[in-house]
């Protein structure tokens, strides 16, 4: 029955097969399971995926890992189709889910159905108000001003990339509890409640989760089990006081914004979702932030001619510090970060798995545009970090950093640029980062005048739960007296 269900489907919608990998072992797969476990082992992996869409010869394939097929594509159509029109019929694979939720339960990064349209509806309108991330940026200035002091002024070599981890975690934690971390008070309690360092505490706890979720199979070990609660633990505190102020009449003291916490305790008193939420948005935010900065001056330390345009852009301001609406009219930073986003991005691939027999729109007979049927349990992975080096899509030089390529109105990717996915499920933070990112590349920009690289290497990939940069960002910052 199901295979005369099956070859209906396919008949109907003119499927054709995808083209097939050239697996050299054709039963098992274990040349490629060896050759991603090789690459992923040397830090290229993302190039490594890229060559085997023109070892396919083909944007959309069947390739065999392990044992498994899986579809691979970098095709507009079909990721649109996954992720929007026909977006009921695929979810997160199951090893995902199972590892993300022993941090976060069902919250928003995990679930699928009313219980995520729940999380989505609930988060949303905190998360992208332009008027809740204008308001933030007086926090990022805070936050931004500790980490200046870390940056050495005497030309010496400085890594950006932990600073930069540093500055995200305590700008998204102070936005979503209101508890500024390095305030006296807040590492008073962490060191009563034996929590340590929050900041390493977390850092720890996404480190194992980004491990574990590579792995095929396999339950968490008792340890990081343990680990992962004494975070749970954590936001519990915050979680529980935010709920009993609330439930005492005491909010935000005048004039004081509300943090999403307290936002949230209005619309509920259940801590554990409350908690599986803040933990979500903190997976989500902090890492690809904090990822998309350190790749960005990597990038501009090695490259004058942009940091001289930026420099120009940004004299504009006359020492001011930007606004939120000012960001967003200073058109070469924008085309900048969008630059980055396209070459490195940080959340570089992703998977889904089909919740019943399907058809994709393109990649199926020998010239790829036929539909291809996709089978209920089937894997499609996508690489938006391939898709965003097309030249069909960017041009002849779409390997080439070049943010002024932006300025051409007729360059409209649509679905070919996707750093923050799309759909319904399209990433709720994407205003808020891009406003962080270009807040802190402006003001680093106006207190130095320029960057050295002090790293020869070209920039490699180092997987965490986003993408960042292997050796770090490793510049030296030369501020305005020291030009010579
Ligand atoms: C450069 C920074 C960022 C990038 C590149 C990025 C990218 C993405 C991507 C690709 C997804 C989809 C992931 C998936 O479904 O597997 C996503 C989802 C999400 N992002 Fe972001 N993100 C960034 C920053 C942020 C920030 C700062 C926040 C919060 C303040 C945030 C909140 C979220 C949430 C809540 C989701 C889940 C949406 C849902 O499933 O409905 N992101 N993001």
């Amino acid at each position: 029955v199901i295979y005369r269900r099956r070859s209906r489907i396919k008949r109907e919608h003119g499927c054709q097969d995808p083209a097939k990998f050239p697996n050299k072992d054709p039963i098992f797969g274990l040349d490629v399971w060896l050759d991603t476990y090789q690459s992923m082992k040397h830090h290229r992996l993302l190039p490594k995926i890229a060559s085997r869409y023109k070892t396919a010869g083909a944007n959309t394939f069947r390739i065999l890992i392990a044992g498994k097929y899986r579809i691979s594509t970098i095709e507009p159509e079909n990721i649109k189709a996954m992720l929007s029109t026909k977006f009921t019929s695929f979810v997160f694979p199951a090893r995902r889910t199972y590892v993300l939720k022993q941090f976060m339960g069902d919250a928003i990064f995990v679930s699928h159905g009313p219980t995520w349209q729940h999380s989505r509806a609930t988060i949303r309108p905190h998360l992208t108000k332009d008027s809740f991330i204008d308001s933030e940026m007086s926090r990022f200035e805070k936050h931004f001003g500790r980490m200046l002091k870390a940056i050495p002024r005497d030309r010496s070599t400085v890594d950006l990339q932990p600073l930069f981890f540093l500055f995200t975690m305590n700008a998204a934690i102070e936005m979503l509890t209101g508890k500024d971390l390095q305030s006296e008070e807040q590492l008073a309690l962490a060191k009563e409640g034996n929590y340590g360092n929050i900041v390493e505490l977390f850092d720890d706890a996404q480190r194992m989760l980004a491990f574990r979720a590579v792995l095929p199979y396999g339950s968490l070990p008792a340890n990081e089990k343990q680990h992962i609660k004494r975070c749970q633990e954590w936001v519990d505190r915050c979680v529980i006081q935010a709920i009993i102020e609330h439930k005492s009449g005491k909010v935000a003291g005048d004039g004081e914004k509300l943090s999403f916490l307290q936002e949230l305790v209005k619309e509920t008193d259940d801590h554990v979702w409350i908690r599986g939420e803040l933990i979500a948005v903190l997976i989500a935010g902090r890492d690809t932030t904090a990822s998309t900065l350190s790749s960005l001056w990597f990038v501009l330390a090695k490259r004058p001619d942009i940091v001289a345009k930026l420099q120009a852009e940004v004299a504009e301001l006359n020492g001011e510090r930007p606004g939120f609406t000012r960001l967003k009219q200073m058109e070469y930073v924008q085309h900048t970060i969008q630059e980055l986003l396209r070459l490195y991005p940080a959340v570089p691939a992703n998977g889904l798995e089909a919740t019943e027999d399907t058809v994709l729109p393109v990649g199926g007979g020998t010239d790829g545009k036929s539909p291809i049927f996709i089978k209920k349990g089937q894997i499609v992975n996508h690489s938006v970090y391939a898709m965003h080096r097309r030249k069909d899509i960017f041009g002849p030089d779409a390997e080439v950093f070049r943010p002024e390529r932006w300025e051409d109105k007729s360059l409209r990717p649509g679905w070919g640029y996707l750093p923050f996915n799309g759909g319904p499920r399209v990433c709720l933070g994407q205003q808020f980062a891009l406003t962080e990112i270009a807040y802190t590349t402006v003001r680093l920009l106006q207190e130095f005048q320029a960057v050295e690289s002090r790293d020869a290497s070209p920039w490699q990939e180092k997987w965490m739960t986003s993408c960042s940069v292997l050796t770090g960002c490793k510049v030296s910052m030369i501020p305005y007296e020291n030009v010579v």
